[in-house]
Formats: structure tokens, sequence, C-alpha cells
């Protein structure tokens, strides 16, 4: 792409029980990704990390919960909202924002940087529905509720740092679902979201399933944020990864599926994170070395 990739690390790790993807940024910066942004002629520049409380200094439970459960809700939306600065920095300096996690949670920064004045598309790849809100949560980390945040979901309605007004659930697919909480299946069920589970891609290939998923969420938007969580892969491809579910995607359909993307929306996509990259859990960071490798496919890399 023309824009300059701006890489933005966010070592964040409050939103999700275990710990380690604090470390996921430094884990892919290390596993090459300007060298695989390089070797496609795609100009990058790293703006190091947003700041980011220890879980140490903090207590989970303490503060505001939005009346359910969610814990470090007060430091989450601190990083949100230093996210969302610092993303929407790099809009303005004409640059394309690729956000490292870190747990999932950043995404509402990522979207709330990115979605200020313009009707927004997503495409969310991940093994989990991350629907939840601090009512529905089964387990209070809020890695498993930043796109019912965007979504304005509950208690994240007209909240400011997390809700985004621009982005209507009908512009919103999820690919890849295997793990579907309760109070998620019921929100897919109620409105107007479109969710492509593993089901579907056994059925119809990942190239359908990511087209459809496409075609569902490219009408009527000014641009498309694609937030990719690595646990869309099976764990055997990227172990690495806090949240595991088997039943994955492969290595090649990873990379069809964001080739694919770029081939049908390089023009309007906005914004691009991959997270909840666990270099702990990982086998001599593969899963890392694995996201370097999909942000380029998705930035433009081809085989031939
Ligand atoms: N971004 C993720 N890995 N999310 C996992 C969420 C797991 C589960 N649905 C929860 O809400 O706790
Ligand atoms: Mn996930
Ligand atoms: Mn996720």
């Amino acid at each position: 792409m023309d824009r300059t990739v701006e890489i933005l690390g966010v070592p964040m790790d409050l939103g999700a029980d275990r710990r380690g993807v604090d470390m996921g940024p430094s884990a892919i910066r290390y596993g090459g990704l300007s060298d695989e942004l390089d070797a496609i002629d795609q100009a990058t520049a790293d703006s190091g990390d947003v700041t980011v409380p220890r879980p140490e200094s903090g207590d989970p439970d303490a503060g505001d919960t939005l009346g359910g459960k969610a814990k470090y809700l007060d430091e989450t939306r601190t990083v949100c909202k230093r996210v969302a600065e610092r993303v929407r920095k790099a809009h303005e300096a004409g640059r394309f924002p690729l956000v490292l996690g870190g747990d999932h949670s950043i995404a509402i920064g990522t979207a709330n940087g990115s979605t200020r004045d313009q009707s927004t598309g997503i495409i969310w790849f991940d093994a989990h529905a991350d629907l939840n809100t601090p009512e529905t949560t089964p387990s209070g980390n809020i890695h498993g509720m930043p796109l019912g945040a965007i979504l304005g979901r509950g208690p994240f309605d007209g909240k400011e740092w997390a809700h985004c007004p621009n982005v209507d659930p009908s512009n919103v697919a999820m690919v890849g679902l295997r793990s579907v909480d309760e109070g998620e299946q019921k929100y897919i069920q109620d409105s107007a979201i479109h969710a492509y589970s593993m089901s579907d891609i056994d059925e119809h290939g990942i190239t359908t399933v990511t087209q459809n998923a496409l075609d569902a969420v490219l009408d009527d938007i000014d641009q498309l944020y694609v937030s990719f969580d690595m646990d869309f892969l099976d764990p055997d491809e990227a172990p690495g990864v806090g949240t595991p579910v088997r039943g994955g995607i492969s290595y090649r359909e990873g990379h069809a599926a964001l080739e694919l993307v770029y081939r049908e929306a390089a023009e309007i996509l906005c914004a691009l994170d991959m997270v909840e990259v666990n270099p702990i859990l990982d086998r001599q960071n593969r899963t890392a070395e694995l996201a370097c490798e999909l942000a380029a496919s998705a930035l433009g890399k081809r085989i031939l």
C-alpha cells in the first residue's frame, strides 16, 4: 500500500487471565515484522509502545466494573484511550496503523482511533466472538468483550472511550468462530451482525466464507478495519496464544483469508491489529513469526 505503515505496540495483558501476551509486541518485532514488510517494499515506521500499567500495581476488582464483572476496567479504559489517541495521530499523518497486541481488549482503542468520522466495517478473525459485556461475561476478562464494547452493547452503550457509533452491526463480520458463549450467541441471533463459524468454513472453504464476509460488510461503508486474533489459527499452527481452541484455521487458510482481504479491500483498509500472541506459551517464536507473515499477506504480499 502507498501509505506508510505505522507499527504500534501495546504490551497489554490486563484483559486476559493468562499472563504473557504483554510480550507479544516484542516477539512480533523480533520475529521480523519490519523485514517482512521491507521485502514487499512496504514503507514502515515503528512508533514504539503505548504505556500500559503492570497488573502487579493494580487490583483487578477495584474501581469501576460497569455494573457487572470487568477486571481492570479502569486500567483498560486508560490504555484504550492512549491507543486511540496514537492511532488517531497516525491517521492524521496519513499513515496506516498496524497495532500489535497484547490482549484483544486493545482493539477498543484501534477502533475508536479509526472511526471518528467515517462509517466503518469490521472483519473480526477469531475463534471467539468477543461480544461479551460485564453483564454476560463468564470470566470478567475484557479481552472477551472488545467487539461488544465497540458496538455499544449493554453497559458499553454510549461510553465514549468504547462505543463506536460509526460502526453498525450490519457492517461487522466475524470469521472462524468455534467458541461462543451463551450471551454472545443471543446477540448474534438478535442483531444484524454477520457470523461465520468453522462449520461454515468446513462446508464452503475459507475463500468463499471470507468473500461472503467481505460482501456482507462492504456495502455503504467508507473504510474497513480488520482485527486479527492469532487464535483464529489452529493451535498446532499457532501454539503461542492465550486462549487456544482446537479445530482452527490452517497455515495456508490464514494466508488465503488475508490475501483476499487485501485483494478486495486494500483501498479502503484503515487499520489492522494482530493480537493475542503469547510468547510464554509459544514454541521458538513460531506464532509471532506467523503473525509477521500474515500481516504481510494482509498488506499485499503475494506468492507470485
Ligand atoms: N480475545 C480472546 N482471546 N478472547 C477470549 C474470550 C473467552 C471467553 N469468551 C470470555 O469471554 O472470557
Ligand atoms: Mn480469540
Ligand atoms: Mn479475540
